[in-house]
């Protein structure tokens, strides 16, 4: 038997054999070599399904979930959610951009949801002048550096300015600033602890994008410190849809980070986005497990195709999923594409709802 993204001896996706899928989610668990995810079954070129689908959940990952709107992205990563909260030594952790994924409060999974608040420490100076658009070089960035130097929340950050021995014009500008981050709403406060390990949606539903990546950032530096510091023995999990967002923004050093040095303390990332062409390319060719739903776009196509050997390529090519739900699972592990039905939730999936588009806030449906 193989587990996706299981290197020999260690973790992946693999089979059971049986051929039955029905009534078996409670079969994710754990096998010999530790615990496993119940992903789907696989799809045989009769359209039949097949063996059972598990992944890797024993070690840690970077996961890539793409396709097209409407293809399952969302669907797909509630499924792993509702297997990661399973799994005992895990803290799943989700970014929530649409608030798609409330209903992982639901049993079995019983997930905390909570609009997300943060530390204004949590974020550098720089990150401050980069998250308000301030040039750090200038009167008011410079000033904003300084404040958030100075102080650990944003009321200190305020006063700071306020007292500051600055030009009027400096300190209306950079209090300016401020004020709109406090308009925000998202600072001041802590993120849920990992250490419970209980699933934790930060609903980030209605928030605008740059606070949305402040929180995104505050959430996988905080998963990365915890097991650098030793302030957890679990597992981080950090899933994060709308990923093309993410990783176009505040929070991108944060998940380059996980990417590519996340794994070696304990810390998985999992993206799903529907532009993989979007992401950089270190987050396609980074991914050790990729579900890969319907991609229409040339450029997405491509995008998936430029990290893959050849042999995968055609593959890519010649079996390309066309309805919602299924996908093409790429396992680094054993250089194998499969195609899989995606089972069904346990939860109910909220995905129908407006998604986010162009640089800022959100829109209504669109493909
Ligand atoms: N594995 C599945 N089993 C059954 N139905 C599915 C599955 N995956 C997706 N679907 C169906 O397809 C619909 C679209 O899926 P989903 O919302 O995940 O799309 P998406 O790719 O995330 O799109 P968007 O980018 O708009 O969020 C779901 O509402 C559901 O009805």
């Amino acid at each position: 038997m193989s587990i996706i993204g299981r290197t020999a001896g260690a973790g992946g996706v693999g089979s059971d054999g049986d051929g039955s899928d029905e009534g078996r989610r409670d079969a994710g668990g754990t096998d010999e070599n530790g615990p496993v995810g119940h992903l789907g079954a696989y799809r045989a070129r009769d359209e039949s399904a097949g063996a059972r689908v598990t992944v890797d959940l024993g070690g840690p990952h970077a996961a890539l979930v793409v396709g097209k709107r409407g293809s399952g992205k969302s669907y797909t990563l509630g499924v792993l959610a509702e297997e990661l909260d399973r799994v005992e030594g895990i803290a799943p952790v989700i970014v929530d951009p649409m608030g798609a994924f409330g209903t992982l409060a639901a049993e079995p999974v019983g997930a905390r949801v909570v609009r997300p608040r943060v530390r204004a420490d949590a974020l550098e100076p720089r990150a401050w002048c980069d998250l308000l658009g301030l040039d750090p070089e200038g009167a008011a960035g410079a000033l904003v550096w300084r404040a958030a130097a100075a102080a650990t929340t944003l009321d200190g950050m305020r006063a700071f300015v306020a007292e500051a021995d600055a030009p009027g014009a400096t300190r209306r500008a950079a209090s300016n600033h401020l004020d709109l981050a406090a308009a925000w709403d998202v600072f001041g406060g802590e993120l849920p602890p990992l250490s419970d390990g209980r699933t934790t949606v930060l609903d980030c539903s209605g928030v605008d994008r740059a606070p949305m990546n402040a929180v995104c950032r505050a959430a996988a530096n905080r998963c990365y410190r915890a097991r650098l510091a030793g302030g957890t023995d679990r597992l981080p999990w950090l899933l994060v849809d709308e990923a093309h967002a993410l990783f176009g923004g505040l929070a991108a050093p944060a998940l380059r980070r996980l990417l590519t040095r996340g794994r070696q303390p304990g810390v998985s990332l999992v993206a799903a986005t529907q532009r993989p062409a979007a992401l950089p390319a270190v987050a396609v060719s980074q991914a050790d497990l990729v579900v890969m739903h319907r991609l229409s776009s040339r450029d997405d196509r491509e995008a998936m195709r430029a990290a893959r050997p050849a042999s995968m390529r055609e593959t890519f090519d010649e079996r390309m999923p066309t309805r919602p739900g299924e996908a093409l699972v790429v396992d680094d592990a054993t250089e194998r594409v499969h195609t899989v039905q995606v089972r069904e939730r346990a939860t109910p999936h909220g995905g129908e709802s407006p998604r986010l588009s162009g640089q800022s806030g959100l829109s209504a449906g669109g493909g």
